[in-house]
Protein backbone atom coordinates (compact mmCIF):
# COMPACT_ATOMS: atom_id res chain seq x y z
CA UNK A 1 0.00 0.00 0.00
CA UNK A 2 1.78 3.23 -1.08
CA UNK A 3 -0.49 5.82 0.63
CA UNK A 4 -1.10 5.62 4.07
CA UNK A 5 -4.87 4.97 3.92
CA UNK A 6 -5.45 1.53 2.27
CA UNK A 7 -8.24 1.96 -0.70
CA UNK A 8 -10.66 -1.00 -1.09
CA UNK A 9 -8.26 -1.95 -4.33
CA UNK A 10 -5.58 -2.23 -2.09
CA UNK A 11 -7.63 -4.22 0.39
CA UNK A 12 -8.15 -7.03 -2.31
CA UNK A 13 -11.48 -5.52 -3.55
CA UNK A 14 -12.64 -5.93 -7.17
CA UNK A 15 -16.32 -5.10 -7.52
CA UNK A 16 -17.20 -8.62 -8.97
CA UNK A 17 -17.33 -9.52 -5.16
CA UNK A 18 -20.89 -7.49 -5.10
CA UNK A 19 -23.16 -9.66 -7.14
CA UNK A 20 -26.20 -6.86 -6.37
CA UNK A 21 -24.25 -3.25 -6.25
CA UNK A 22 -28.17 -2.09 -6.43
CA UNK A 23 -28.23 -0.86 -2.71
CA UNK A 24 -26.91 2.56 -1.60
CA UNK A 25 -27.21 2.33 2.16
CA UNK A 26 -24.25 -0.55 2.74
CA UNK A 27 -20.46 -0.64 2.06
CA UNK A 28 -17.86 -2.57 0.88
CA UNK A 29 -15.41 -3.80 4.10
CA UNK A 30 -13.00 -6.58 4.51
CA UNK A 31 -12.66 -8.39 7.85
CA UNK A 32 -9.13 -8.16 9.24
CA UNK A 33 -9.48 -9.87 12.51
CA UNK A 34 -12.21 -12.03 13.69
CA UNK A 35 -12.63 -11.59 17.81
CA UNK A 36 -14.78 -13.69 19.94
CA UNK A 37 -17.88 -11.45 19.53
CA UNK A 38 -16.01 -8.75 17.44
CA UNK A 39 -14.46 -8.02 14.33
CA UNK A 40 -12.37 -5.81 12.63
CA UNK A 41 -13.23 -4.08 9.76
CA UNK A 42 -11.08 -1.62 7.15
CA UNK A 43 -13.72 0.04 4.21
CA UNK A 44 -10.99 1.47 3.06
CA UNK A 45 -11.62 4.89 4.79
CA UNK A 46 -10.38 3.42 8.70
CA UNK A 47 -10.65 0.72 10.36
CA UNK A 48 -13.47 -0.19 13.07
CA UNK A 49 -14.42 -2.23 15.81
CA UNK A 50 -18.21 -3.98 14.32
CA UNK A 51 -20.74 -6.05 15.35
CA UNK A 52 -22.83 -8.19 13.43
CA UNK A 53 -26.75 -8.32 12.19
CA UNK A 54 -28.74 -10.96 14.83
CA UNK A 55 -29.94 -12.96 12.06
CA UNK A 56 -26.05 -13.64 10.99
CA UNK A 57 -25.73 -15.70 14.12
CA UNK A 58 -28.64 -18.01 13.92
CA UNK A 59 -27.35 -19.66 10.77
CA UNK A 60 -24.24 -21.89 12.18
CA UNK A 61 -21.24 -20.94 9.78
CA UNK A 62 -22.83 -17.63 8.30
CA UNK A 63 -20.81 -15.46 10.53
CA UNK A 64 -17.71 -13.75 9.12
CA UNK A 65 -14.22 -14.46 9.42
CA UNK A 66 -11.29 -13.03 8.63
CA UNK A 67 -10.33 -12.11 4.86
CA UNK A 68 -13.92 -11.76 4.27
CA UNK A 69 -15.82 -9.20 2.15
CA UNK A 70 -18.93 -7.93 4.57
CA UNK A 71 -21.64 -4.94 3.81
CA UNK A 72 -21.99 -2.30 6.48
CA UNK A 73 -24.59 -0.48 7.15
CA UNK A 74 -25.20 2.28 9.82
CA UNK A 75 -23.31 5.62 9.74
CA UNK A 76 -19.43 6.15 10.22
CA UNK A 77 -19.75 5.97 14.16
CA UNK A 78 -21.55 2.63 14.73
CA UNK A 79 -21.37 0.51 11.96
CA UNK A 80 -22.50 -3.40 11.76
CA UNK A 81 -21.95 -5.80 9.24
CA UNK A 82 -25.00 -6.96 7.15
CA UNK A 83 -24.05 -9.69 5.43
CA UNK A 84 -21.05 -11.79 4.23
CA UNK A 85 -20.56 -11.49 0.56
CA UNK A 86 -20.04 -14.94 -1.08
CA UNK A 87 -16.72 -16.31 -0.71
CA UNK A 88 -14.09 -17.26 -3.36
CA UNK A 89 -12.10 -19.62 -1.36
CA UNK A 90 -12.32 -21.01 2.33
CA UNK A 91 -9.40 -22.39 4.79
CA UNK A 92 -11.09 -24.60 6.60
CA UNK A 93 -10.79 -27.61 9.51
CA UNK A 94 -12.07 -29.26 11.64
CA UNK A 95 -13.14 -27.73 14.87
CA UNK A 96 -11.68 -28.57 18.30
CA UNK A 97 -12.67 -31.04 19.87
CA UNK A 98 -15.82 -32.02 17.17
CA UNK A 99 -14.47 -34.70 14.97
CA UNK A 100 -16.85 -33.83 12.12
CA UNK A 101 -18.06 -29.90 12.07
CA UNK A 102 -16.30 -27.47 9.79
CA UNK A 103 -14.67 -24.61 11.12
CA UNK A 104 -13.66 -21.80 8.50
CA UNK A 105 -10.57 -20.20 9.34
CA UNK A 106 -10.17 -17.63 6.65
CA UNK A 107 -11.97 -16.53 3.59
CA UNK A 108 -10.98 -15.00 0.28
CA UNK A 109 -6.85 -16.33 0.35
CA UNK A 110 -6.14 -16.74 -3.38
CA UNK A 111 -2.41 -18.35 -2.49
CA UNK A 112 -1.08 -20.18 0.55
CA UNK A 113 2.75 -20.55 0.61
CA UNK A 114 2.77 -24.12 2.05
CA UNK A 115 6.07 -23.86 4.07
CA UNK A 116 8.51 -26.59 4.27
CA UNK A 117 11.79 -25.91 5.84
CA UNK A 118 14.63 -27.41 4.11
CA UNK A 119 16.12 -28.59 7.13
CA UNK A 120 13.38 -31.06 8.20
CA UNK A 121 11.00 -31.88 5.12
CA UNK A 122 8.05 -34.29 5.15
CA UNK A 123 6.56 -35.35 2.37
CA UNK A 124 3.69 -37.08 4.24
CA UNK A 125 3.08 -33.95 5.83
CA UNK A 126 3.16 -32.05 2.80
CA UNK A 127 0.51 -34.22 1.09
CA UNK A 128 -2.00 -33.53 3.82
CA UNK A 129 -1.34 -29.68 3.58
CA UNK A 130 -1.32 -29.30 -0.50
CA UNK A 131 -4.95 -31.41 0.28
CA UNK A 132 -6.35 -28.95 2.81
CA UNK A 133 -5.35 -26.00 0.19
CA UNK A 134 -6.60 -27.70 -2.78
CA UNK A 135 -10.17 -27.78 -1.06
CA UNK A 136 -9.94 -24.22 -0.33
CA UNK A 137 -9.80 -23.31 -3.67
CA UNK A 138 -6.70 -21.02 -3.35
CA UNK A 139 -3.39 -21.80 -5.07
CA UNK A 140 -0.60 -23.54 -3.08
CA UNK A 141 2.66 -23.01 -3.70
CA UNK A 142 5.47 -25.22 -1.60
CA UNK A 143 8.04 -22.92 -0.78
CA UNK A 144 11.23 -24.57 0.55
CA UNK A 145 12.49 -22.33 3.27
CA UNK A 146 15.99 -21.71 5.30
CA UNK A 147 17.15 -22.90 1.24
CA UNK A 148 20.78 -21.37 2.89
CA UNK A 149 21.04 -24.37 5.14
CA UNK A 150 21.00 -26.44 1.79
CA UNK A 151 24.79 -24.87 0.99
CA UNK A 152 23.91 -24.53 -2.46
CA UNK A 153 22.38 -28.33 -2.81
CA UNK A 154 19.24 -26.61 -3.78
CA UNK A 155 18.23 -28.41 -6.94
CA UNK A 156 18.03 -31.82 -6.23
CA UNK A 157 15.96 -30.75 -2.60
CA UNK A 158 13.03 -28.98 -5.02
CA UNK A 159 13.25 -32.06 -7.77
CA UNK A 160 12.05 -34.16 -4.53
CA UNK A 161 9.75 -31.79 -3.19
CA UNK A 162 8.26 -31.62 -6.84
CA UNK A 163 7.89 -35.22 -7.11
CA UNK A 164 4.88 -35.07 -3.93
CA UNK A 165 3.84 -31.73 -4.92
CA UNK A 166 2.70 -32.50 -8.46
CA UNK A 167 1.43 -29.46 -10.82
CA UNK A 168 2.55 -27.24 -7.85
CA UNK A 169 4.81 -24.42 -8.48
CA UNK A 170 7.80 -24.88 -5.87
CA UNK A 171 10.58 -22.83 -4.70
CA UNK A 172 13.30 -22.29 -2.62
CA UNK A 173 13.90 -18.91 0.01
CA UNK A 174 16.36 -18.22 2.14
CA UNK A 175 15.02 -15.20 4.74
CA UNK A 176 18.68 -14.94 5.74
CA UNK A 177 20.03 -13.77 2.70
CA UNK A 178 17.22 -12.87 0.54
CA UNK A 179 17.47 -15.77 -2.05
CA UNK A 180 13.74 -16.63 -3.96
CA UNK A 181 12.26 -13.40 -1.95
CA UNK A 182 11.50 -11.66 -4.82
CA UNK A 183 9.91 -14.67 -6.51
CA UNK A 184 7.04 -15.22 -3.62
CA UNK A 185 6.59 -11.33 -3.96
CA UNK A 186 6.26 -11.98 -7.62
CA UNK A 187 3.53 -14.35 -6.85
CA UNK A 188 1.46 -11.28 -4.46
CA UNK A 189 0.73 -8.51 -6.50
CA UNK A 190 -1.63 -5.52 -6.04
CA UNK A 191 -4.89 -6.98 -5.14
CA UNK A 192 -3.69 -10.72 -4.01
CA UNK A 193 -4.42 -12.08 -1.22
CA UNK A 194 -1.74 -14.58 0.65
CA UNK A 195 -1.19 -16.59 3.71
CA UNK A 196 1.45 -19.19 4.80
CA UNK A 197 0.91 -22.03 6.48
CA UNK A 198 3.70 -24.96 7.82
CA UNK A 199 5.20 -26.36 10.84
CA UNK A 200 6.06 -24.63 13.66
CA UNK A 201 9.32 -23.37 13.37
CA UNK A 202 9.13 -23.52 8.78
CA UNK A 203 9.99 -19.87 8.88
CA UNK A 204 6.64 -18.52 8.30
CA UNK A 205 6.70 -14.90 10.49
CA UNK A 206 10.53 -14.62 9.13
CA UNK A 207 9.30 -15.22 5.51
CA UNK A 208 6.05 -12.65 6.20
CA UNK A 209 8.90 -9.96 7.86
CA UNK A 210 11.31 -10.32 4.69
CA UNK A 211 8.28 -10.14 2.59
CA UNK A 212 6.73 -7.25 4.60
CA UNK A 213 10.60 -5.32 4.39
CA UNK A 214 11.76 -2.65 6.77
CA UNK A 215 9.96 0.71 4.96
CA UNK A 216 6.62 -0.66 6.15
CA UNK A 217 8.00 -1.45 9.67
CA UNK A 218 9.68 1.66 9.44
CA UNK A 219 6.61 3.16 8.37
CA UNK A 220 5.14 1.83 11.64
CA UNK A 221 7.86 2.61 14.35
CA UNK A 222 8.23 5.98 13.17
CA UNK A 223 5.08 7.74 12.24
CA UNK A 224 3.22 9.09 15.18
CA UNK A 225 0.15 10.60 13.66
CA UNK A 226 -2.65 9.03 12.19
CA UNK A 227 -1.77 8.01 9.34
CA UNK A 228 0.80 5.38 10.01
CA UNK A 229 -1.67 3.67 12.08
CA UNK A 230 -3.20 1.19 9.71
CA UNK A 231 0.11 -1.20 9.55
CA UNK A 232 -0.21 -1.78 13.55
CA UNK A 233 -4.01 -2.11 13.51
CA UNK A 234 -4.47 -4.44 10.53
CA UNK A 235 -1.37 -6.56 11.25
CA UNK A 236 -3.45 -9.49 10.59
CA UNK A 237 -3.69 -8.33 6.93
CA UNK A 238 -0.39 -7.20 6.10
CA UNK A 239 -0.11 -5.21 3.02
CA UNK A 240 3.17 -6.02 1.04
CA UNK A 241 5.31 -3.32 -0.27
CA UNK A 242 4.69 -4.64 -3.95
CA UNK A 243 0.69 -3.94 -3.01
CA UNK A 244 0.05 -7.69 -2.22
CA UNK A 245 -1.64 -8.65 1.35
CA UNK A 246 -0.92 -11.79 3.39
CA UNK A 247 -3.25 -12.70 6.00
CA UNK A 248 -2.15 -14.18 9.47
CA UNK A 249 -4.79 -15.24 11.44
CA UNK A 250 -4.64 -17.07 14.32
CA UNK A 251 -5.63 -21.01 13.93
CA UNK A 252 -4.72 -20.80 10.51
CA UNK A 253 -0.85 -21.62 10.30
CA UNK A 254 -2.05 -25.42 10.98
CA UNK A 255 -4.76 -26.76 9.68
CA UNK A 256 -6.29 -30.58 9.97
CA UNK A 257 -7.61 -31.78 7.04
CA UNK A 258 -10.90 -30.95 6.08
CA UNK A 259 -11.29 -31.98 2.42
CA UNK A 260 -13.32 -34.21 -0.04
CA UNK A 261 -11.87 -36.82 -2.86
CA UNK A 262 -11.41 -33.80 -5.51
CA UNK A 263 -9.16 -32.11 -3.51
CA UNK A 264 -6.94 -35.91 -2.47
CA UNK A 265 -7.11 -36.08 -6.46
CA UNK A 266 -5.48 -33.12 -6.81
CA UNK A 267 -2.80 -33.82 -4.53
CA UNK A 268 -1.80 -37.53 -6.09
CA UNK A 269 -2.39 -37.22 -9.61
CA UNK A 270 -0.07 -39.47 -10.04
CA UNK A 271 -1.94 -41.89 -8.14
CA UNK A 272 -5.10 -41.09 -9.80
CA UNK A 273 -3.32 -41.27 -13.05
CA UNK A 274 -2.31 -44.51 -12.41
CA UNK A 275 -5.79 -45.72 -10.92
CA UNK A 276 -7.40 -45.27 -14.49
CA UNK A 277 -5.39 -48.09 -15.42
CA UNK A 278 -7.05 -50.61 -13.04
CA UNK A 279 -9.29 -53.27 -14.12
CA UNK A 280 -11.55 -52.29 -11.75
CA UNK A 281 -12.85 -49.03 -11.38
CA UNK A 282 -13.68 -48.91 -7.57
CA UNK A 283 -9.52 -50.44 -7.08
CA UNK A 284 -8.56 -49.95 -3.41
CA UNK A 285 -4.84 -50.58 -4.72
CA UNK A 286 -4.60 -53.09 -1.57
CA UNK A 287 -4.20 -56.65 -3.76
CA UNK A 288 -6.87 -56.52 -6.20
CA UNK A 289 -5.75 -58.24 -9.77
CA UNK A 290 -4.72 -56.13 -12.22
CA UNK A 291 -3.67 -53.27 -10.69
CA UNK A 292 -2.09 -50.41 -12.25
CA UNK A 293 -0.83 -48.47 -8.96
CA UNK A 294 0.65 -52.00 -7.17
CA UNK A 295 2.37 -52.79 -10.70
CA UNK A 296 3.55 -48.86 -10.73
CA UNK A 297 5.22 -49.44 -6.99
CA UNK A 298 6.39 -53.18 -7.72
CA UNK A 299 8.45 -50.87 -11.10
CA UNK A 300 9.44 -48.71 -8.70
CA UNK A 301 7.69 -45.74 -10.57
CA UNK A 302 5.84 -45.16 -7.57
CA UNK A 303 6.64 -44.15 -3.96
CA UNK A 304 5.36 -47.16 -1.25
CA UNK A 305 5.53 -44.83 1.10
CA UNK A 306 3.18 -42.23 -1.68
CA UNK A 307 0.57 -44.73 -1.57
CA UNK A 308 0.31 -45.12 1.84
CA UNK A 309 -0.05 -41.78 2.42
CA UNK A 310 -2.97 -41.78 -0.13
CA UNK A 311 -4.69 -44.70 1.73
CA UNK A 312 -4.37 -43.05 4.77
CA UNK A 313 -6.13 -39.70 3.87
CA UNK A 314 -8.79 -41.80 1.92
CA UNK A 315 -9.86 -43.69 5.10
CA UNK A 316 -9.75 -40.44 6.77
CA UNK A 317 -12.00 -38.40 4.30
CA UNK A 318 -14.20 -41.53 4.27
CA UNK A 319 -14.55 -41.45 7.63
CA UNK A 320 -14.90 -37.83 7.84
CA UNK A 321 -18.07 -37.95 5.77
CA UNK A 322 -19.50 -40.88 7.15
CA UNK A 323 -19.23 -38.89 10.23
CA UNK A 324 -20.70 -36.04 7.98
CA UNK A 325 -23.47 -37.55 6.55
CA UNK A 326 -24.83 -39.33 10.34
CA UNK A 327 -24.73 -35.56 11.72
CA UNK A 328 -26.82 -33.97 8.39
CA UNK A 329 -28.98 -37.13 8.88
CA UNK A 330 -29.78 -36.25 12.42
CA UNK A 331 -30.29 -32.89 11.38
CA UNK A 332 -32.72 -33.38 8.81
CA UNK A 333 -34.65 -35.55 11.22
CA UNK A 334 -34.82 -32.54 13.98
CA UNK A 335 -35.82 -30.64 10.80
CA UNK A 336 -38.33 -32.91 10.16
CA UNK A 337 -39.51 -33.61 13.70
CA UNK A 338 -40.05 -29.51 14.33
CA UNK A 339 -41.75 -29.15 10.34
CA UNK A 340 -44.43 -31.98 11.58
CA UNK A 341 -44.93 -30.51 14.98
CA UNK A 342 -45.51 -26.99 13.66
CA UNK A 343 -47.91 -28.26 10.91
CA UNK A 344 -49.69 -29.98 13.68
CA UNK A 345 -49.95 -27.02 15.86
CA UNK A 346 -51.39 -25.10 12.83
CA UNK A 347 -53.95 -27.10 11.58
CA UNK A 348 -55.48 -27.55 15.33
CA UNK A 349 -58.46 -26.20 15.91
N1 LIG B 1 18.85 -20.62 8.49
C1 LIG B 1 17.68 -20.01 8.42
N2 LIG B 1 16.91 -19.93 9.51
C2 LIG B 1 15.72 -19.30 9.43
C3 LIG B 1 15.26 -18.74 8.19
N3 LIG B 1 14.04 -18.21 8.39
C4 LIG B 1 13.73 -18.42 9.71
N4 LIG B 1 14.74 -19.08 10.33
C5 LIG B 1 14.79 -19.45 11.75
O1 LIG B 1 13.83 -20.47 12.02
C6 LIG B 1 13.24 -20.29 13.30
C7 LIG B 1 11.72 -20.28 13.20
O2 LIG B 1 11.31 -19.17 12.42
P1 LIG B 1 9.84 -18.55 12.54
O3 LIG B 1 9.73 -17.53 11.46
O4 LIG B 1 9.57 -18.11 13.91
O5 LIG B 1 8.96 -19.83 12.22
P2 LIG B 1 7.35 -19.94 12.13
O6 LIG B 1 7.07 -20.86 11.02
O7 LIG B 1 6.75 -18.59 12.06
O8 LIG B 1 7.03 -20.64 13.50
P3 LIG B 1 5.64 -20.55 14.33
O9 LIG B 1 5.43 -19.11 14.67
O10 LIG B 1 5.94 -21.40 15.54
O11 LIG B 1 4.57 -21.15 13.48
C8 LIG B 1 13.81 -18.99 13.85
O12 LIG B 1 14.85 -19.30 14.73
C9 LIG B 1 14.34 -18.29 12.62
O13 LIG B 1 15.41 -17.45 12.92
C10 LIG B 1 16.13 -18.82 7.05
O14 LIG B 1 15.84 -18.35 5.94
N5 LIG B 1 17.32 -19.48 7.22
ZN1 LIG C 1 -5.64 -50.37 -8.31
Amino acid sequence: MSTAVPSLADLGWDPSFLPDPSDDDVRPARVTLQGRDVWRVHDGAAEHSVGVRGRLRAEPGSLPVAGDWVLLAGGAADPVIEAVLPRRTTLARKQAGQRTVEQVIAANVDLVLVCAPAHSLNARRLERELTVVWESGAMPVVVVTKSDLLHGDVAQTLDEVRSVAIGVEVLAVSSYDGDGLDVVRALIPPGVTGAAIGPSGAGKSTLVNALVGHEVLATTAVRSDNRGVHTTSARHLVPLPGGGLVLDTPGMRELVIWADDDALEATFVDVDTLAAGCRFSDCGHHSEPGCAVLAAVEAGELDEDRLESWRKLQRELAHLARKQDARLASEERRRWAQLTREGRSRSRP
